[in-house]
């Protein structure tokens, strides 16, 4: 009897003092993952988010995408089955491994493809970036192909001098400068609509228009052309729809309840044709907007991805065509193609 008890008791002091050792265990595991989280902030967040699987391809393995368009159909997208390759609408996603780009480059130096390059940059960001952005386009953006670049600026003459290569034309056009960096912005819009009404539709089949804050460092090559091509943000593409950053305000012309990626607006491209309705919708909703006051929640880029909710793009860029290193290392991005430069808002923006 004696002895019965004596174990009970045993047993029951070994049960405290290992539920002690569970409690201080546990609370070891938060307080690290605490001081991992506060001390590598964001990157903690972005790595754990890695985790998280992207949305799936509808056709069945091995399937190609059924376009009319015979590079599309072409496209291997089984070669990467850790990324989202196509849309539920059946646009290609445009992943490292799933395209060869001597099929497209010779596709279009047949077709005599010429491809303009719109960029702004004003005040600061000219002194800034400028450089930096169009000595790496030189070495990477669309190299077999005929490029003009147009630089819209307040201040022609500090347009730095870079050595462009055979079929390479840049043109300055002079704009204003605004009072705000948010007008700055979402004015881009309705200035390249009306360039792509008055230029741009007599001399080019494709435009693509770019932010300045950026450098070429891989390939951005004639497989992201398509009739209006968007890109994914490098910030959300592996986030959950609801964490998307829309417009919430049902007021906004941008307002958004649900959609199918977070577009960047750093980059966005097409046909001119393309590129007019984009850029005309969301001047339309931007002003829209300034008639009761009001603004969207990322500016030009909420108006941006209103757009192709609407009116789904025909080809999608992985976030390797625009990463920031800032995330961190990721498997699933094999290349990087085009870099966010360093942001200096305090000092730059007006
Ligand atoms: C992380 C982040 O905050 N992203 C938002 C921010 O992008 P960004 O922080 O990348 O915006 P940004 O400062 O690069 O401005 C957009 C572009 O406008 C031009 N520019 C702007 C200001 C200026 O004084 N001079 C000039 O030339 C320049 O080409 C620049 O690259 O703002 C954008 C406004 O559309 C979008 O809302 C982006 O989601
Ligand atoms: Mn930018």
């Amino acid at each position: 009897m004696r002895d019965c008890s004596a174990r009970s008791k045993f047993v029951r002091s070994w049960l405290k003092q290992a539920s002690r050792a569970k409690v201080k265990i546990c609370f070891a595991l938060c307080a690290a993952v605490v001081i991992f989280v506060i001390f590598f902030g964001h990157c903690a967040i972005r790595f754990f988010q890695e985790l998280y699987a992207m949305g799936k391809c509808p056709l069945n393995y091995n399937e190609k995408l059924k376009s009319q368009n015979e590079l599309d159909s072409s496209l291997d997208l089984w070669s990467r089955v850790d990324v989202q390759t196509c849309t539920k609408w059946g646009a290609p996603i445009m992943w490292e491994g799933t395209f060869d780009p001597g099929d497209f480059d010779r596709h279009h130096i047949q077709k005599r493809t010429s491809v303009a390059l719109t960029v702004f940059a004003i005040g600061r960001y000219l002194e800034v970036y400028l450089k930096e952005f169009l000595k790496s386009a030189e070495q990477y953006f669309m190299v077999e192909l005929p490029v003009t670049y147009y630089i819209f600026t307040d201040i022609p003459e500090f347009v730095p001098k870079v050595k462009l290569m055979k079929q390479r034309h840049m043109k300055v056009i002079q704009v204003k400068n605004q009072k705000r960096w948010q007008d700055i912005s979402m004015l881009r819009m309705k200035t390249i609509a009306d360039f792509i009404e008055s230029h741009i539709q007599h001399w080019h089949q494709y435009i693509f228009c770019f932010d300045v804050d950026q450098v070429f460092v891989g390939r951005f090559g004639s497989e992201a052309l398509g009739e209006t091509v968007g890109l994914l943000h490098a910030f959300y593409y592996r986030s959950h729809v609801k964490d998307y950053t829309y417009d919430r305000n049902p007021e906004s012309a941008a307002y958004m309840v649900t959609g199918d990626f977070y577009y960047h607006a750093a980059i966005f491209g097409g046909t001119w044709q393309g590129v007019k309705n984009i850029t005309e919708f969301c001047h339309q909703g931007i002003m829209k907007d300034k008639e009761k006051n009001i603004e969207a929640l990322w500016h030009d880029e909420s108006h941006l991805n209103k757009y192709f909710w609407l009116h789904k793009p025909s080809k999608v860029l992985s976030p390797e065509y625009c990463w920031s290193t800032i995330i961190g290392f990721r498997f699933d991005i094999r290349v990087h193609r085009l870099l966010w430069a360093t942001k200096f808002y305090d000092i730059l923006r007006t």
